[in-house]
């Protein structure tokens, strides 16, 4: 579980995340939405210890997040950082080298099952083969905790359906926890448990689908317009 109190986050004295409050629940798929700029990345990137919060607690399982025990959570960026003379092998070979956790036998296999030419140089892969493969790369790696930036983003239909069969097929519903953001509600609402809406640099609403279906009787993207309507 990941614990976050009064946790704010500035950047030259502008605050990005205000105040929030919240607990991320064991073995659950969790989307982060909201509109752009509303502090998405910033949260999923203070929750995977990559930076450091102003104010407030973060705890994973209890212990302060650090930069030690956030090793048990993996992180795909919304960015495509890769050294350009690297093929999807070496990528491979090089989270091998960096995270204990990485089986390269299930990243292998991902990437077979997400159709990723490991041979090819990454600097010639299109955004959908890149898409696919950082995909892969995070999966690859053993952990309770996959954190993930906009996966979907700029992607077409086919590819983003095999990315979500691809997070269904290896993961474990009961023991890993993934939060991803994601703009494209629609598509990625069958597959969540519950959705997190962030609106100017708050939570301003954290339902699970049940709640937003059967309480609400919406769907994901009317219950988030209804929600920034009200706000
Ligand atoms: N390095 C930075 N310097 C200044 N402002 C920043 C920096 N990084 C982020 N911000 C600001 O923080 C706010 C939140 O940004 P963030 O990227 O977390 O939003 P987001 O919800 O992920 O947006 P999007 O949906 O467009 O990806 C924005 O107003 C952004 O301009």
């Amino acid at each position: 579980m990941i614990s976050m109190t009064n946790v704010s986050y500035k950047i030259l004295n502008k605050a990005i995340l205000n105040t929030i409050n919240l607990n991320i629940p064991v073995g659950k798929i969790i989307g982060l939405a909201g509109e752009n700029g509303a502090g998405k990345s910033t949260l999923l990137r203070l929750m995977a210890g990559i930076i450091q919060a102003d104010q407030g607690s973060i705890l994973l399982d209890g212990q302060r997040l650090t930069h030690q025990n956030a090793t048990s959570i993996a992180f795909l960026p919304d960015t495509d950082d890769f050294y350009p003379y690297f093929s999807g092998r070496h990528l491979f070979q090089f989270y091998q080298s960096q995270f204990a956790d990485f089986n390269i036998a299930k990243a292998n296999e991902i990437a077979a099952f997400l159709e990723v030419n490991l041979q090819q140089k990454i600097s010639t892969f299109s955004k959908g083969q890149r898409g696919r493969l950082k995909m892969a790369v995070t999966l690859g790696r053993e952990v309770p905790y996959y954190f993930m930036d906009e996966p979907f983003s700029g992607l077409d239909p086919m590819v983003r359906e095999s990315l979500i069969k691809g997070l269904i097929k290896y993961t474990d519903a009961e023991t890993q926890t993934i939060v991803l953001s994601t703009h494209e509600l629609y598509e990625v609402e069958p597959i969540l448990d519950a959705l997190l809406l962030l609106k100017d640099s708050k939570v301003i609403a954290f339902d699970t689908l049940e709640e937003i279906r059967e309480e609400w009787q919406q769907d994901a993207v009317s219950w988030m317009k209804k929600q920034y309507r009200k706000d």
